[in-house]
């Protein structure tokens, strides 16, 4: 018999392996890449059942219990009967982020309607939030689909999260970067999404997941190597260090706090 990757794999993972496998499913974009290359490189891959899917999609499987452990959009976190914040290490932002921006031909106060991207639920929530809370405007909102950003022109912006904003700086006259504008708002800075169970489990699997999340981290030039730029006016090295923040310190959990009352609160 010829040997597909999937027979490989299968019998890679679960080969020696007696212990109980983990599903886990992190975010397919660019800023997830370090946390990935730490995890597969770790001895607790082969525990582990990799998948990759959009954050809207992360979130989905958390809550329909397809999925064990997940970066997740912490916006979800209240629909989920239980969540056990796993780790130190998220998808944050103490400033500008550079990928969660409303784009838009007209000044936000003008915007009468705006597209809330599908990818999202967590920069969903911070754009109501901040649109009620910071601009105090009323603008309508629509729940996006594939093409949207086709439609984003005139009175009509729209928020665009993750891969899909580089280079759409050069395609609209307004940007507002939702990191900056949340940390102007609160003093601040913000958690996309964070790493989250939805069972208890085992500290020596926490510590070797957290282990293997910094290793992660500490091999970026290398990763960088691995990694072609997607666009020429973007820099991956300034994005992993000075845009998106990764660690999950105090001020970020209190911003949390503050995000999943807001939350909370909307759902009613
Ligand atoms: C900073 C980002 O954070 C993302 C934003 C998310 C959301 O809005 O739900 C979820 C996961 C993060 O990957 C980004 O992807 O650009």
């Amino acid at each position: 018999m010829v040997a597909t990757f999937e027979t490989l794999r299968d019998k890679n993972l679960s080969g020696n392996n007696p212990k109980p496998r983990h599903r886990v499913v992190a975010v397919s974009y660019l800023n997830t890449k370090p946390l990935l290359y730490g995890l597969l490189r770790s001895r607790i891959q082969s525990e582990l059942d990799m998948d990759l899917a959009i954050p809207s999609e992360c979130a989905r499987r958390l809550v329909a219990g397809e999925a064990d452990i997940a970066l997740v959009p912490v916006a979800v976190i209240p629909e989920l009967p239980e969540a056990h914040i796993i780790s130190d290490y998220c998808i944050g932002a103490d400033g500008k982020v550079a990928t969660v921006c409303i784009y838009g031909d007209v000044p936000i106060e003008e915007m009468t309607s705006i597209y809330l991207d599908h990818h999202s639920r967590s920069s969903v929530m911070l754009t109501r939030l901040l649109l009620e809370e910071y601009w105090k405007l009323e603008p309508e909102f629509i729940a996006a689909e594939d093409g949207y950003i086709d439609h984003i022109g005139g009175t009509t912006g729209g928020l665009v999260i993750g891969d899909r904003t580089i280079g759409l700086e050069k395609r609209f006259k307004y940007v507002y970067d939702l990191g900056e504008v949340w940390k102007k708002h609160t003093g601040l800075p913000f958690v996309f999404a964070a790493w989250v169970s939805v069972k208890p489990l085992d500290p020596e699997f926490i510590a070797a997941f957290n282990k293997a999340l910094k290793e992660g981290m500490e091999h970026l030039p290398e990763l960088q190597l691995l990694l072609s730029s997607p666009h020429p006016d973007f820099n991956l090295v300034e994005y992993y260090t000075h845009h998106i923040d990764y660690d999950l310190d105090a001020p970020k959990r209190k911003a949390l706090d503050r995000f999943l009352a807001y939350v909370g609160a909307a759902a009613g």
